[in-house]
């Protein structure tokens, strides 16, 4: 059972039109859709849809909130948030022709009690991984979430900022940034695909067993107990990353949950990854064929890899 935490859940409000309006201009469409979202409740999203057991867990509050709960209900996935007074936020993301805008709110403040309640929601949904995703709202630091990985016998991987990732204290099976947060993480600049390698290793002695690192276009990299990986991103059709991440996260750990070996959880990330990205928003594509993708992953080593 993988029980996700998003400590600051979002609306995602996902729209397309062909370019930016000009200062004072209206720009209309109803091109556009509304999603639950927050990293954490996106890995549940797509590990339903790959067959993994699971429960999104975090804080919620008022109509934004109850729309997410109500949502992830309506599509038959476990939910058990901690409400709180502030609202949940609502982020939205501009599609145009050629480019992406992403606009997120900061998030209701929230307090230790509300985290209180949620070690106890946790503990209730008898997780063997807790995945902690997303950005702190207000009113939380890494401590938050060092509690949530100290507070049982699951193992706890990450999705959060690299500022953050640098100051979790805590151990962790897994954690999953992306190129600027890894720089962010590491205080070192991410250039090339040695940069990368040498950031994850870094990363790796800071207390997470397996680092991944996404690099977009570039496909991800995972540094293993047993050593480095790369993972060639697929050729696909890019609709809109928003969510790519968190596909990626969701495919590694389905197939670490069943008994994967690290590269085939690389392959099976980069193969997810390649299908959310050709759909808007953070919807959740159709996944049964991903095992059919698995071979076309091009993965390398920069080193002898042992098995
Ligand atoms: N242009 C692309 N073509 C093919 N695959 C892509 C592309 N962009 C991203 N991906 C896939 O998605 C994975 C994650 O992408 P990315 O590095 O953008 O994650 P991210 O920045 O954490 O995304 P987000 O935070 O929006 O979820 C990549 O490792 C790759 O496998
Ligand atoms: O502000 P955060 O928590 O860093 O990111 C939140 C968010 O951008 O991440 C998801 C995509 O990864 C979206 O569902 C959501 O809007």
């Amino acid at each position: 059972m993988i029980v996700t935490v998003t400590l600051n859940p979002a609306v995602d409000h996902t729209l397309a039109i062909p370019d930016l309006p000009e200062d004072g201009e209206i720009a209309r469409t109803d091109d556009a859709r509304v999603d639950p979202g927050g990293k954490g409740i996106n890995v549940s999203k797509y590990l339903v849809e790959l067959g993994t057991e699971t429960t999104a867990t975090g804080i919620t509050g008022d109509f934004l909130g109850q729309f997410v709960r109500d949502s992830l209900t309506e599509k038959g996935i476990d939910n058990d948030f901690v409400d709180i007074e502030g609202r949940t936020r609502l982020n939205t993301t501009i599609l145009t022709a050629d480019s992406e805008y992403k606009i997120n709110h900061d998030g209701p403040a929230v307090n230790g009690h509300a985290i209180e309640t949620l070690l106890e929601t946790i503990e209730r949904n008898d997780p063997d991984t807790v995945v902690v995703g997303g950005s702190l709202p207000p009113g939380l630091g890494p401590d938050a979430i060092d509690r949530i990985a100290r507070a049982g016998d699951w193992q706890t991987a990450v999705d959060v900022g690299g500022d953050v990732l640098r100051d979790l204290d805590a151990s962790y099976t897994l954690c999953k940034p992306n190129r600027e947060e890894l720089a962010v993480a590491t205080d070192r600049p991410i250039d090339s695909l040695e940069d990368c390698y040498d950031a994850v290793e870094r990363l790796q002695t800071m207390g997470y067993d397996r680092v991944v690192a996404s690099l977009g276009a570039d496909g991800a990299i995972m540094a293993t107990p047993d050593g480095l990986l790369h993972a060639a991103a697929l050729e696909t059709t890019v609709v809109d990353t928003v969510g790519a991440g968190d596909s990626l996260l969701a495919g590694v750990l389905a197939a670490l949950e069943r008994g994967a070996t690290d590269e085939e959880a690389l392959r099976s990330g980069v193969a997810v990854a390649a299908q959310v990205v050709s759909v808007p928003g953070t919807t959740v594509p159709p996944l049964d064929d991903v095992p059919t993708r698995l071979e076309s992953v091009p993965v390398s080593s920069p080193e002898p890899f042992s098995r």
